[in-house]
């Protein structure tokens, strides 16, 4: 297995950093020299990181770093926001996400659950359905066994089994994460981007969700960004520790925690700022 290790020099700040990619490993998504603007203001700099496939990958580093900024590049979420900037290449499994106009299709494969858990107001059954019945699907049968599977899937179902046609505004917050996270399953996603999905929730419904997230990397390519130190150690094979828009190193993350190759990724995990 072969192992590529990218020198970048950062002339600015007058010192060279090492990001290692592994790049024998398989990336499901490339990115190469992605450079993001909002209006004047420049959020991400010449990032380059490849994510493997049925890993978790997460993203660290403090408040207004882009984490987030860079995590909504990889489903084309940022193109929402009036005057955003971007060049340089996302390659999701070979096909350029920027150079394809099929943005619902790369929604669906490219699955997204937010920081606050986010359901509409209608019942357990409806939300999860929802994107599928969108995709067309209208046979009860085959919705119910998508809504079954979805539910298992995210850990919920035994919570929620005799309760499907009740509001889900009505489900704890952690019970509703991980709703929200079945209504991402349910539209048979491959990658699934989660930013600070436990930031809302007590610590039992976040080791809930922590656990969920290790059982679904045996299907499912995971981004996440965090804030916890201890989570991303817990649940990440590899993390990216971001700073004013960089990337400053990439590594497995118990490199990243143990012996980490850049002070200023040594200083942010040992919490001497951030
Ligand atoms: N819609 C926007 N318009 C203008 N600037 C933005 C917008 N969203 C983010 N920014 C700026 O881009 C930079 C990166 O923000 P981003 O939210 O990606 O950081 P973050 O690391 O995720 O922060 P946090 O951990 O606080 O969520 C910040 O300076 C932020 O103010």
């Amino acid at each position: 297995m072969s192992t590529t290790v990218i020198e970048r020099n950062n002339a600015e700040k007058g010192n060279f950093s090492q990001m290692k990619q592994h790049s024998g490993e398989a990336a499901k998504i490339s990115v190469t020299d992605l450079n993001l603007f909002y209006g004047e203001k420049q959020a991400l700099y010449n990032v380059s990181l490849g994510i493997q496939e049925k890993k978790v990958t997460a993203l660290i580093g403090p408040s207004g770093c882009g984490k987030s900024t860079f995590l909504r590049t990889l489903n084309r979420m940022n193109d929402l926001i009036d005057g955003v900037k971007i060049t340089g290449d996302i390659v999701v499994d070979s096909e350029n996400i920027y150079q394809s106009n099929d943005v619902i299709k790369l929604r669906t494969k490219v699955g997204m659950v937010f920081q606050k858990p986010n359901l509409f107001p209608m019942s357990i059954y409806d939300n999860v359905a929802y994107g599928p019945r969108m995709q067309g699907i209208k046979n009860k049968k085959e919705l119910n066994k998508i809504v079954e599977e979805s539910l298992r899937g995210a850990a919920i179902w035994d919570e929620v089994k005799d309760r499907l046609k009740t509001s889900a505004l009505g489900l704890s917050g952690g019970q509703q994460q991980r709703v929200c996270i079945a209504r991402a399953i349910a539209m048979k996603p491959e990658i699934i981007l989660m930013d600070e999905p436990t930031s809302a929730l007590d610590p039992i419904s976040t080791l809930k969700v922590e656990e969920l997230i290790t059982h679904m990397k045996k299907d499912y390519t995971i981004v996440i960004v965090t804030h916890n130190m201890q989570q991303a150690a817990r649940v990440s094979d590899k993390t990216a520790f971001f700073l004013n828009g960089e990337i400053i190193e990439y590594d497995e993350t118990d490199h990243i925690f143990s012996m980490p190759q850049d002070q200023r990724t040594k200083d942010y995990v040992t919490g001497r700022f951030g």
